[in-house]
């Protein structure tokens, strides 16, 4: 389906410019929906010479190719003129250089800028969630949002139907993003819940390894729904205890994210686990696959965190375990067949 060329009524086009942060193959399909959809868009990457040779092709060759940037979009590596000439901002790097990130943006920022985050992790070391990095970082002034929910980069690149959650308590900022993002096939569903939303985004990670490593052992169909669905169960519980609602986990940003990165090869965290099975190791697997898979980082983080709020995670303790070489994926799955019987709801 080709993407349509114009943007629809209450366009993105009556907002200011916006910088997206991080030139992978997230922020390059945010940026190209942006653009597409009327605002003028900055992709700002760290690499000069990357972002000088795709404002020159109009592509990400690396990490998108095949989805050309529209006129309105501008790849730089100039962030303090980017950050100056846009209203707002979105973050989409890695979640492990989103500290970096924002340490960067900080000195560049006025307080009436929005800063939204795509970023789908916890912080390494620290476990903290996306929006207390950002708090952390830049304190309280600008209003925040992150985004999160199924959405494969080269999907949306093209200009395919997607769905997200936006989570977010200023009502200005949140009615901009999403008049931003909202539209041409794009449905943008805001939230107040970030612990929901960010707990979603960043365990599914966690749980597509494992999915790929059940079935890289050819576990069955069978072994994939229940996985999935007591994989749901664990997240609904961290996200309470982290005083998110369990009705954001059963939405786009959890299960919504779960069933799409556990069951389709476009994730990287799925074809961790398909690697992993065949007896690669993390470092080979990461190597093979060339951009970055979230849930390596995050299931150290999710297994403390759950610790810490006594929230038992049996699925994801075991994958992380894998993850650490603790353990082979064949024994994971044995200890996981082997746990005693239990009532389904608790
Ligand atoms: N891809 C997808 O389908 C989706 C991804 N996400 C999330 O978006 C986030 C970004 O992922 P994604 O775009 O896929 O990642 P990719 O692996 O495709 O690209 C990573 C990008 O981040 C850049 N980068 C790495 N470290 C830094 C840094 N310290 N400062 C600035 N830029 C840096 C890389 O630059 P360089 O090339 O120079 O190394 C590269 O451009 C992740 O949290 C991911 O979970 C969310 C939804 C969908
Ligand atoms: O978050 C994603 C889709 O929503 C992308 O998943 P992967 O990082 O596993 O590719």
């Amino acid at each position: 389906m080709a993407p349509p060329s114009q943007p629809t009524e209450d366009t993105a086009a009556a907002h200011g410019p916006i910088t997206v942060l991080g030139a992978g193959s997230f922020g390059t399909a945010l940026a190209v929906h942006l653009a597409r959809r009327g605002s003028d868009t900055f992709l700002w990457g760290r690499n000069a010479d990357k972002m000088a040779a795709m404002e020159a092709a109009r592509e990400n060759a690396q990490y998108l190719p095949g989805c050309h940037f529209p006129a309105r979009l501008a790849a730089v590596s100039d962030l303090a003129a980017a950050v100056r000439d846009s209203e707002d901002l979105l973050i989409s790097t890695p979640s492990y250089a989103l500290r970096e990130t924002l340490e960067s943006l900080k000195p560049l920022l006025r307080p009436d800028q929005g800063i939204a985050c795509a970023c789908k992790g916890l912080e390494p070391n620290t476990g903290r969630l996306v929006h207390e990095v950002i708090l952390d970082v830049v304190g309280a002034r600008n209003p925040i949002a992150v985004i999160s929910g199924p959405t494969f980069a080269k999907e949306l690149g093209i200009g395919l139907p997607t769905a997200v959650t936006i989570a977010a308590q200023d009502e200005g900022f949140t009615r901009r993003l999403v008049g931003r993002l909202h539209g041409d096939g794009f449905r943008a569903y805001s939230s107040e819940d970030f612990a929901g939303v960010e707990i979603g985004g960043a365990a599914k990670n966690v749980m597509a390894i494992g999915v790929g490593i059940a079935d890289g052992l050819s576990l069955g169909a069978n072994t994939r729904a229940g996985m999935i669905t007591r994989a749901l169960a664990e997240m609904m519980r961290l996200g309470k205890a982290l005083g998110g609602k369990p009705e954001t986990l059963m939405g786009l940003a959890g299960m919504g994210d779960l069933v799409l990165t556990c069951t389709d090869n476009q994730s990287r965290n799925r074809r961790m686990g398909l690697l992993l099975a065949q007896g690669k190791t993390v470092p080979e697997a990461i190597q093979e696959i060339q951009q970055v898979v979230e849930g390596v980082r995050a299931a150290p983080e999710v297994v403390r965190l759950a610790r810490r709020l006594e929230v038992e995670m049996p699925i994801t303790e075991a994958i992380n375990a894998v993850i650490q070489g603790e353990i082979t994926p064949v024994q994971a799955v044995m200890q996981l067949a082997t746990r005693p019987a239990r009532a389904e709801l608790e």
